[in-house]
This record gives C-alpha cells, structure tokens and sequence, in this order.
C-alpha cells in the first residue's frame, strides 16, 4: 500500500518516450563511472545493468556479491533498495530529464541470497509538471522468478545545477573535463 503521495495526480499525463531513448533492447550503459548502482569504476558497486523497454520501461540485473552482505549470506535490504532506486532512476534516461529520487517506498518480499540474480523490472506510469512517478519489482533467479522486492517511487525533475551546486569540486571538476561527451552529460543525465 503505497502512501498518498506517490498516487500521481488527476491532472497527471502518461509519460512519453524521448524519440532519441535507446531502442528496446539496448544496453542503457553507466551514467557515471563512479556511480555505486550502476558505475564500472566501484569495486564493490552493484554493478547493475540496464536495458531499454517498450515505452517509458526498462529490465535491469544485478548480482548480490558477499560485499552486498546484511545477515550471513543474505542480501542488505538498503542494497536492495539502491538497486531499485537505480532501476528506477535509469527510467529518467527514456525520457530524457534530469531527476532526482524524492520518494522511494520499498517492499521487501522474500529473503534474497548472495549469489542470486535479481531481475528487475520498471516502467514510469505517470508525469504530472516535475513529478515522475514509477515503480518496479526484482525478481529471484530469472525475469519469471518469485517476487523478492518491489518498489514505487516519485522522483523529480531538477536542473543540472542541483549536481554543479551540491556535489562535491573535485568529482564535478573530474566529471566535466571528460572528453567524452555522452559520458560527461550522462554523470549530470543531461541532454547530449
Ligand atoms: C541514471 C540515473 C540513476 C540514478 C539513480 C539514483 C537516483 C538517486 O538516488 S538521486 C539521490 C537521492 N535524492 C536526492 O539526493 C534528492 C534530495 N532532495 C532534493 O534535492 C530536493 O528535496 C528535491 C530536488 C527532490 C525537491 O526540491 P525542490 O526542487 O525544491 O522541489 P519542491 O518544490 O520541494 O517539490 C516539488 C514537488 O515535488 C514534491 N515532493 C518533493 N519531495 C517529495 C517527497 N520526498 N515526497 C513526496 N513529494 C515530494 C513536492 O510536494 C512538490 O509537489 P507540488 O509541485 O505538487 O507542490
């Protein structure tokens, strides 16, 4: 039972796909190196990996690793929640706006052990002005397999100054003198 504010709207819209999102299928890739949901460059990251959907939707997997631990040989339930916060961030890249998680109301279902898969899944239901509105769900072992955690989440659009404003120099200073161009809009998910 998800709390009020994560009910979208009368006045909420469906959302609608960016004409230039990756095409169903497609790889999303990480939008920051560093990134510990989705960044290559985390020894002890989720390492998560996104793929497009139809519509505003994405499946994403991510392997529980012993560095992932809360109880012996369980899954953390806050790693848990950062990979459904990431699955439903990565949404915000189909509809090209830059976005924050506001809200994320998670469910944990099952006990979910080191070694497994965790297929998730997520789509955006609805956008009213800022708001974003979505959930998802991970399933144990395969895309089919029981229901381990389930999300709903509100996130919000912001502008790239909240990252140029709020992070910290170093990292901002590092990020932006990537000469790679996607990957220097992806670290702020700005539009290239
Ligand atoms: C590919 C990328 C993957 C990334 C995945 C990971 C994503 C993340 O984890 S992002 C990091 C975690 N999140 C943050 O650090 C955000 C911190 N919070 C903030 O910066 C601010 O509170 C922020 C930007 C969310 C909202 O502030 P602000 O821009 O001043 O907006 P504000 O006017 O307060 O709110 C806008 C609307 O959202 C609503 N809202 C804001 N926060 C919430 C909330 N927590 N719950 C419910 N509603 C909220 C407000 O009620 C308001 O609604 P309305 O327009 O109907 O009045």
């Amino acid at each position: 039972m998800s709390s009020a504010s994560l009910l979208p709207p009368a006045d909420a819209q469906p959302p609608v796909r960016h004409p230039d999102a990756p095409a169903p299928g497609e790889p999303l890739g990480a939008h920051y190196e560093h990134c510990f949901g989705c960044g290559p460059g985390q020894p002890h990251g989720l390492h998560l990996e996104a793929r497009a959907g139809d519509g505003v939707s994405l499946t994403a997997e991510f392997t529980v690793q012993p560095a992932h631990q809360g109880a012996p040989g369980l899954a953390h339930g806050g790693v848990l929640a950062t990979a459904l916060d990431e699955t439903l961030g990565s949404l915000n890249w189909l509809l090209r706006t830059i976005a924050v998680t506001g809200r994320l109301e998670t469910d944990f279902v099952a006990p979910v052990p080191v070694g497994t898969v965790l297929h998730l899944e997520a789509e955006v239901t609805a956008v009213a002005g800022r708001k974003i509105y979505s959930r998802a769900t991970g399933r144990i072992g395969g895309p089919e397999g029981p229901v381990a955690v389930r999300a709903e989440a509100l996130f919000i659009e912001v502008k790239v100054d909240h990252f140029t404003e709020h992070g910290r120099e170093q990292e901002i200073r590092a990020a932006m003198s990537d000469p790679d161009q996607i990957r220097r809009s992806r670290a702020f998910e700005v539009n290239p």
